[in-house]
């Protein structure tokens, strides 16, 4: 099944209520991925074609754009299996550090009704991992000050200041 990476979706990761993290899958459109974004920031939903479209754009950057998401693992859920957390990884090439690679975390959501159960870290954590086997020398993010303490559970520090413009 296509994923967003050639990595297999089956390389995935258990947290420890054994919901399982694998790669995004063009099939995750079927299963809430774009209802969940939404509750990060506007994400109005995309037809099956602009979703495969778009799944298509971010597929051929390979393991340089990697998001995963994480099924609701309870019996209740099944057969549809209903995607409950999400993240992306953005690997940044430079000239800067001999060719160095920069990690880039972004749209970390986990669905309201699955909060406090680690899903979160869960995700942030194997996004930094992937960041480190990729070879990156370092993993940063935008965030709000509220979930200053959240990515420092995550292993995050804070460092600099973060400026935008918004077209
Ligand atoms: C780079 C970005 O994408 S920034 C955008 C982040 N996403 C959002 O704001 C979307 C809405 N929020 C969410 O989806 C979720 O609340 C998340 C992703 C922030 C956290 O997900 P959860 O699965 O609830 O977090 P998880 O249960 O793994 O919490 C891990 C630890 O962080 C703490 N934590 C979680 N959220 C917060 C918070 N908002 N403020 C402070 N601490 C927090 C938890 O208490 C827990 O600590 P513990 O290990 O001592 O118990």
């Amino acid at each position: 099944m296509a994923s967003t990476s050639p990595e297999p979706s089956t390389a995935a990761s258990e947290t420890d209520d054994s919901v399982q993290i694998r790669r995004l899958e063009v099939t995750d459109h079927e299963r809430g991925f774009v209802a969940l974004l939404s509750q990060l920031s506007a994400c109005p939903d995309l037809t099956a074609s602009e979703f495969a479209a778009c799944f298509a754009d971010l597929a051929a950057l390979g393991d340089d754009h990697v998001i995963l998401v994480a099924e609701d693992p309870s019996a209740a859920a099944a057969p549809e299996r209903r995607i409950i957390a999400t993240g992306c990884l953005f690997v940044e090439r430079k000239f800067l550090r001999g060719g160095g690679k920069v990690g880039h975390v972004e749209d970390i959501v986990v669905d309201a009704a699955a909060r406090g159960r680690g899903l979160g870290l869960s995700v942030v954590r194997r996004l930094v991992e992937i960041a480190k086997e990729a070879g990156c020398y370092k993993v940063i993010l935008d965030c709000t000050p509220e979930l200053r303490a959240y990515y420092a559970k995550c292993g995050f520090v804070e460092k600099g200041v973060q400026m935008a413009i918004y077209f």
